[in-house]
């Protein structure tokens, strides 16, 4: 069942906790509504599932309006952080709970349920845990046997509002990966809330990017990761350095001036000329050793980690003294052999510019500092 969110508008008092929300949601596609805690992806998901109210706007369920719609009309199965499981019933009862609560007419029998429970036990691979108490399983069993539960309704959408978020990192990795598989057998439009951001990458067919009650960008994760809409977005997925400057605009595009540097940037050149910051990821800089008269931004190594395929290189501009963070193979790190304490230079291989903000309102500059809280240790923090 395919979801539109049209101009959603929610607030608690004062706080405007959804701003004019408008999202689609694919027929059988998974979903990762993804941002800092508090802007509104919880909300959002509790107003699809129809367990609150929009003051404004609408939620279209297959094109139909479905605002006024009570929640067990929606048809929606829901699994929350803390799992709700039924402590005093086996985990075969607990999935065959929604199956028994039908009315009389539309309840299957016995026999019907006995096997729907088995394939949801099999489906979720923990068939052999029937006759526990939710008590004697593991967190990860637990998040499982709640989607077992969840799905045994047949939803036609399927909501989860962090269903790993309780777990320790290596089991949310599996079960995330778990999560996938199990949603490209079954296909039901699903919508998942995390503030994780590797998980949204990695598992979700579209990622919604929200900030403070806003979506800031929606669209695949390649499309969010590699072309971010926004500061915020490119703050919020990896780390990142920024360099403040002033644009210049000419006719074969871009050039910022920053520090004793002008660098060429890359994007749409569109942006106008002044006050601007340019944003460029740890692994889009290339380095080699300072000659003068040379392109690119004097820079000292300063400390380099060598843990894994990936040199972590901490370098501190000649110019400003702020620190640039620059993330290189390892093989060619130790092909160059570049040793602390020496001079290089740094050049970004692709530079995104966004225009510095005339006026800040509270929200946006809240924004922006959210945003830096995920930056690089870099001239980041300047
Ligand atoms: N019933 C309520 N009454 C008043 N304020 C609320 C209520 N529910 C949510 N809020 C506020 O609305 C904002 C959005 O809350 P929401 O739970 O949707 O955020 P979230 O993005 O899911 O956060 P988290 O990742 O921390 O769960 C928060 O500032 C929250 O305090």
């Amino acid at each position: 069942m395919s979801i539109q969110v049209k101009n959603v508008q929610k607030r608690f008092g004062n706080f405007v906790a959804l701003d004019d929300v408008t999202l689609d949601f694919d027929e059988g596609q998974l979903t990762a509504l993804l941002g800092p805690s508090g802007c509104g992806k919880t909300t959002l998901l509790r107003i699809i599932a129809g367990l609150e109210r929009a003051d404004d706007g609408q939620i279209l369920l297959e094109g139909r309006d479905a605002s006024h719609q009570h929640v067990r009309q929606r048809q929606v199965g829901f699994v929350f952080q803390h799992y709700a499981l039924f402590k005093h019933m086996t985990v075969f009862e607990n999935v065959a709970f929604g199956l028994r609560v039908k009315p009389r007419a539309e309840r299957p029998g016995e026999a019907q349920i006995r096997d729907k429970v088995r394939s949801l036990l099999e489906l979720v691979q923990l068939d052999w845990l029937a006759d526990r108490y939710p008590p004697q399983l593991s967190g990860g069993q637990r998040q499982r046997i709640a989607l077992a539960r969840a799905l045994a309704v047949e939803p036609r959408v399927l909501l989860l509002d962090e269903p790993f978020g309780a777990l320790d990192a290596k089991v949310r990795k599996e079960l995330r990966r778990w999560l996938r598989r199990l949603h490209d057998e079954l296909h039901v439009t699903s919508v998942f809330v995390t503030h994780d951001q590797e998980e949204a990458l990695e598992v979700a067919d579209q990622v919604v990017l929200m900030n403070c009650g806003h979506v800031e960008q929606a669209g695949t994760p390649e499309a969010v990761y590699n072309h971010p809409a926004t500061p915020f977005v490119f703050g919020f997925l990896g780390n990142v350095n920024l360099f403040h400057g002033r644009l210049e605009v000419g006719e074969r595009g871009g050039l910022l001036h920053t520090g004793d540097a002008i660098l060429p940037v890359t994007g749409s050149g569109h942006e106008a000329a002044g006050d601007a910051v340019a944003y460029v990821r740890p692994h889009d800089l290339d380095l080699e050793r300072y000659a003068p008269g040379a392109d690119g931004i004097a820079v000292t190594l300063r400390r380099a980690l060598t843990l894994g395929p990936v040199a972590q290189l901490e370098l501190e501009r000649e110019d400003t003294q702020e620190v640039i963070e620059v993330a290189l193979p390892l093989e060619r790190f130790r092909h160059q052999g570049f040793r602390e304490g020496e001079l290089l230079a740094v050049r970004p291989r692709q530079l995104r510019v966004f225009a510095q903000p005339q006026s800040h309102d509270k929200a946006r500059s809240q924004s922006q500092s959210q945003a830096r809280a995920n930056v690089a240790p870099a001239g980041a923090a300047s």
